[in-house]
């Protein structure tokens, strides 16, 4: 479903602030793949995502989609293609538009009520009694009038109401308060497994890298350091993480907040 050959990218090449921030990345990631990907402070993650999305031009490599080449494909024309959430619940819909234009733009309707039918009007309000936060009954208050967890959970709903190739999910629980962010991890789960989306998702909670998918990243300075799936991804445990990471990367991890998570 998506595949990346020695994708390499540097910020300010031959400057003083030259930073390698992918070095020649290949990866594979099969249809209905949900993998969780963790790491160091300035791992790459993010960058990684942006490589996805086409968000600037690789340095070499290149990315396939759904067994195309869009390498040179426009941002705009992969986003029809790629869902993405951020770590800001803020993002991803617009506050002054109703949950239902918000949910008609996701539809495919430009966000105009009129050119939405009583079927698909039908499926907005069956897909937000999914969401289990009664937005079925809200549905025509302005998004911005939703709590950070609410936003989230229909910033999900509307990037897989057209199932995406592959969904990116960047720290997309991080800014909710950990009662919300398991609900929305809930939520991400069921969606995911029920439509068979192929999801990349970053998370700096290593119980969550290990919980949800099937398969976990670890990145460390521009690099994959560790890529695992099967019966030894089931038997490891934080620690066996904090231990892998060190033992690869030859230092210890550096992310504060998931060194936050374990102290926890
Ligand atoms: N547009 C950019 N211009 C310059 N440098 C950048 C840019 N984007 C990322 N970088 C640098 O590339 C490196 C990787 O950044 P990235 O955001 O991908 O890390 P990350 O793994 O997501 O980190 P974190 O967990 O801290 O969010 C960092 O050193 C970052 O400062």
């Amino acid at each position: 479903m998506l595949e990346l050959k020695n994708v390499c990218k540097t910020f300010h090449a031959g400057t003083p602030d030259e930073k390698k921030a992918l070095i020649d990345v290949s990866l594979k990631i099969e249809d209905g793949d949900f993998v969780s990907i963790i790491g160091a402070n300035g791992a790459g993650k993010s960058t990684l995502f942006n490589a996805i999305c086409g968000s600037f031009v690789l340095d070499s490599g290149s990315i396939y989609l759904g067994g195309k080449n869009v390498t040179m494909v426009p941002e705009h024309q992969r986003a029809r293609q790629i869902g993405r959430l951020f770590q800001d619940p803020m993002r991803g819909s617009a506050p002054d538009m109703s949950i239902e234009e918000n949910l008609a733009l996701a539809a495919g309707n430009g966000g105009w009520l009129s050119r939405v039918s009583a079927a698909d009007k039908k499926s907005f309000r069956d897909r937000l009694s999914l969401l289990g936060m009664g937005l079925e009954d809200r549905m025509r208050q302005p998004v911005g009038l939703l709590s950070g967890g609410q936003r989230q959970a229909l910033t999900l709903l509307m990037a897989t109401y057209h199932v995406p190739k592959v969904l990116l999910l960047d720290e997309h629980t991080a800014a909710l308060d950990p009662g919300t962010a398991e609900k929305v991890l809930a939520l991400t789960q069921s969606i995911v497994e029920e439509n068979h989306i192929t999801c990349l998702m970053i998370t700096h909670n290593m119980q969550s890298a290990l919980d949800l998918g099937n398969r976990t990243l670890m990145m460390d300075r521009g690099r994959v350091i560790y890529d695992v799936t099967g019966e030894e991804r089931a038997s490891l445990t934080i620690s066996d993480l904090t231990d892998k990471f060190r033992q690869l990367s030859g230092r210890a991890l550096d992310n504060d907040r998931m060194l936050l998570g374990v102290a926890e």
